[in-house]
């Protein structure tokens, strides 16, 4: 099987709770999802009860379990030694903050040395990458119905394959000139879209970059500005010149639409955007602006007017040789219900507000 064929399969099995092999350049493990294991495919994987558990180091810092270890570094997975009590509801509960506050933590849990941690490495992403909990059943010898290596996990959603699979004339609203452009990578499920609004000219367009919000591009969510930055981007492009929305399926930064859920319900417990994507186990921002870059370049831009407020997507951009000859600002009046969510961005992630 080839590689990138296996990393599809792996994504697969992770969602189905059926365990995965990893081989990393430094070792080979053995995963199950916590989130999709039950006790049947947990005693198939490890009828001895040798497994320990593998956690993100972010979520390890919260359970106050990767502070014993040095190798808590963002990214990285933190391993956790089997007890006797470390059962499936007792793995659940290190896995899913979801009743952090409600129940008391069972222990005293240890954190042991990663074994093969680029492999873990792999497996966290590979988690974010199926939508599910970064949270891991691991064996150093056991067994998988699929081995993957760490090198295709971590190409599993790169740029490089992306090409343009379909486009046509789409009037909408804000623009009755409008061309929509689908992108495909045959390496990854998420079909990006380009609305091109207008008629190239040789300036450089007026070019947003959306990321997929369901809830708030959709249900109108009050809880972020999404919805409104959407319909404003569509519309300050169509007074410009001409200029591009990319549409990046990259729901909840990059974490998906289920995990993103979760952080809502951790942020109703009075948790923040980035302390609840923490507590949940990922970054604060999971997503890669490298596809962005590559959708530009396809339809033929590499110097644009940036609307937004986040560095973070000017510097993903120029590092993936798109110039950003001007940033322009995207502010939207706050709502009572997204006021401290603006406000966390402002403060926490460097948002220009
Ligand atoms: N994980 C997580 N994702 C969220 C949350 N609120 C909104 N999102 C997601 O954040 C993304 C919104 O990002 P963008 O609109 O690109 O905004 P931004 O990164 O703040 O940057 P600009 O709007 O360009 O300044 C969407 O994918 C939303 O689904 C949250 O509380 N947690
Ligand atoms: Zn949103």
């Amino acid at each position: 099987m080839s590689d990138l064929r296996a990393a599809a399969h792996a994504l697969d099995a992770l969602r189905r709770g059926w365990p995965v092999r990893i081989a990393g350049a430094d070792g080979t493990i053995a995963v199950l999802a916590i989130e999709t294991a039950d006790d049947t495919r947990l005693a198939a994987f490890d009828a001895a009860g040798k497994a320990d558990v593998l956690l993100s180091s972010g979520r390890a810092a919260t359970l106050k379990l990767a502070n014993q270890r040095d190798a808590a570094t963002p990214g990285t997975a933190v391993r956790i030694e089997r007890a006797p009590w470390l059962d499936l509801p007792a793995a659940v509960s290190l896995a899913d903050p979801a009743l952090d506050l409600a129940t008391p933590l069972k222990g005293p849990y240890r954190a042991v040395p990663t074994f093969a941690p680029q492999a873990a490495a792999a497996a966290l992403r590979l988690a974010r990458l199926a939508g599910l909990l970064p949270a891991f059943f691991v064996l150093d010898d056991g067994a998988g119905d699929v081995t993957v290596s760490a090198d295709a996990i971590a190409e599993q959603d790169a740029p490089a394959r992306l090409v343009i699979a379909a486009r046509a004339r789409l009037p909408v609203e804000a623009a009755e000139h409008s061309e929509i452009v689908a992108f495909r990578n045959a390496d990854d499920a998420a079909e990006h879209v380009a609305l091109v609004i207008g008629s190239p000219d040789g300036t450089p367009p007026l070019v947003r970059l959306h990321s997929e919000c369901l809830t708030g591009d959709v249900l109108g969510s009050l809880k972020c500005d999404c919805g409104p930055q959407l319909h404003a981007a569509l519309h300050e492009i169509a007074d410009s010149a001409w200029g591009i929305l990319l549409y990046l399926r990259q729901e909840g930064r990059g974490i998906g639409l289920v995990n993103k859920l979760r952080a809502y319900a951790l942020q109703d417990q009075g948790y923040d955007t980035v302390d609840a994507n923490v507590r949940l186990g990922f970054d604060i921002d999971a997503r890669d602006f490298g596809v962005a870059a590559r959708m530009l370049t396809l339809l033929g831009q590499d110097k644009v007017r940036l609307l937004t407020n986040n560095p973070a997507k000017v510097a993903g951009l120029e590092a993936a040789g798109v110039t950003v000859v001007e940033r322009v600002a995207h502010k939207m009046e706050a709502n009572p219900h997204n006021r401290a969510y603006l406000d966390t961005k402002r403060d926490r992630t460097g948002h220009q507000l």
